[in-house]
């Protein structure tokens, strides 16, 4: 094990950034208490609403946004988007920052005692909430996510490779743990909701048809499948063992463009891919080219080891004819 610095002083965080980042830690460090306590602090995972998005809310998703707001307006936040609320609001109109937030990423995880998590990407503050927001998600100075698991740990980047603080439940300090994350090259595992496979774009059903098909397929070689439906817990898996995660854009109304939000989902988790040597995109493009119009968009989304990223766009490229042959005929893509 490397150095094990508490995050307050620790040199990979711009000094500017830590009280910031110290009250992100603190109000993760009160959710995981509360997380782990589960059912002894009340109904975490029951539906008390619905959001803009028209996602069910949970108990747990309120509470979890509350407290960022709350304990984030002493911490130079101006301009706080969250998940939770349909519109940008204003914390501290002298604070610094632009917080966006999914202030509990993998409710419908919260009552079966599977990870969760809160998903973060950092702006600058510009003096309307709109151009703060609404900007390519190559201007973030931070991105990271703090993960509810077996451990509690926080991975981030401020644009100088990826780093993961781990939560020390003795003295609840956040301690580094790893100062230079890396994503293995290559991994045989994807991970992609295969209930939905009647309604995905064609490259997606051939690239996971080949996956499938396994050693006696183009790829010649046996994969292997999680889904945890957990953003936060999917991404921590393969920035510590490799593999791909899909999210594609598919044919269920409201799904044309998947099910995840651009600024505090797939923003944030593309930066510290890169940062720890993986890729993320749309599918084609990637997603730190892109630029939010609106807080709520989603985007397709495939993030993961480098190899396997590049894959899925080479699907996307293949001629009609050859996306739509069977497996056996896709000759492209062998090995
Ligand atoms: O239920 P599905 O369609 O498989 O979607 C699962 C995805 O939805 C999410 O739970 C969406 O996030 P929220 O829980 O913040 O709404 C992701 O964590 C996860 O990857
Ligand atoms: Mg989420
Ligand atoms: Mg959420």
């Amino acid at each position: 094990m490397q150095d094990q610095q508490p995050i307050a002083t620790s040199a990979h965080v711009p000094s500017a950034l830590r009280p910031l980042m110290g009250a992100l830690c603190d109000v993760a460090a009160q959710l995981s208490h509360l997380i782990q306590r589960g059912p002894l602090g009340g109904k975490l995972g029951a539906e008390v609403g619905t959001n803009t998005g028209g996602d069910g809310q949970k108990a747990l998703d309120i509470m979890a946004d509350e407290a960022f707001a709350e304990r984030l307006r002493d911490a130079s936040v101006r301009w706080y988007a969250s998940e939770e609320r349909e519109d940008v609001i204003e914390l501290d109109q002298n604070g610094a920052y632009t917080l966006a937030i999914d202030p509990l990423d993998g409710s419908s995880n919260i009552d079966v005692n599977v990870s969760i998590g809160t998903i973060f990407s950092i702006f600058d503050a510009k003096d309307d909430a709109e151009s703060s927001v609404m900007r390519p998600a190559t201007e973030q100075l931070a991105g990271g996510y703090i993960i509810y698991g077996p451990q509690t740990m926080l991975m981030v980047t401020f644009g100088q490779g990826t780093q993961a603080y781990l939560l020390d439940p003795d003295s609840n300090d956040w301690l580094l743990v790893d100062a230079a994350v890396k994503v293995p090259a290559t991994a045989r595992e994807f991970a992609i909701n295969a209930s939905n496979y009647r309604h995905w774009p064609q490259p997606v059903r051939a690239y996971i048809d080949d996956c499938l098909a396994g050693e006696d397929g183009p790829r010649e070689r046996n994969f292997n499948m999680r889904w945890v439906a957990s953003l936060v817990a999917e991404t921590h898996r393969i920035l510590s063992r490799g593999g791909v995660f899909l999210y594609p854009g598919d044919q269920r109304p409201g799904y044309e463009n998947g099910r995840l939000r651009l600024v505090y989902e797939c923003a944030p988790i593309a930066f510290l891919m890169e940062q720890a040597g993986g890729q993320a995109t749309d599918g084609h493009d990637r997603i730190m080219d892109h630029t939010a119009t609106t807080l709520h968009q989603r985007t397709p989304f495939v993030f993961g080891s480098p190899e396997k990223v590049g894959r899925v766009a080479a699907y996307h490229d293949l001629p009609q004819g050859e996306v739509s042959a069977l497996f056996g005929s896709r000759g492209l893509f062998r090995a």
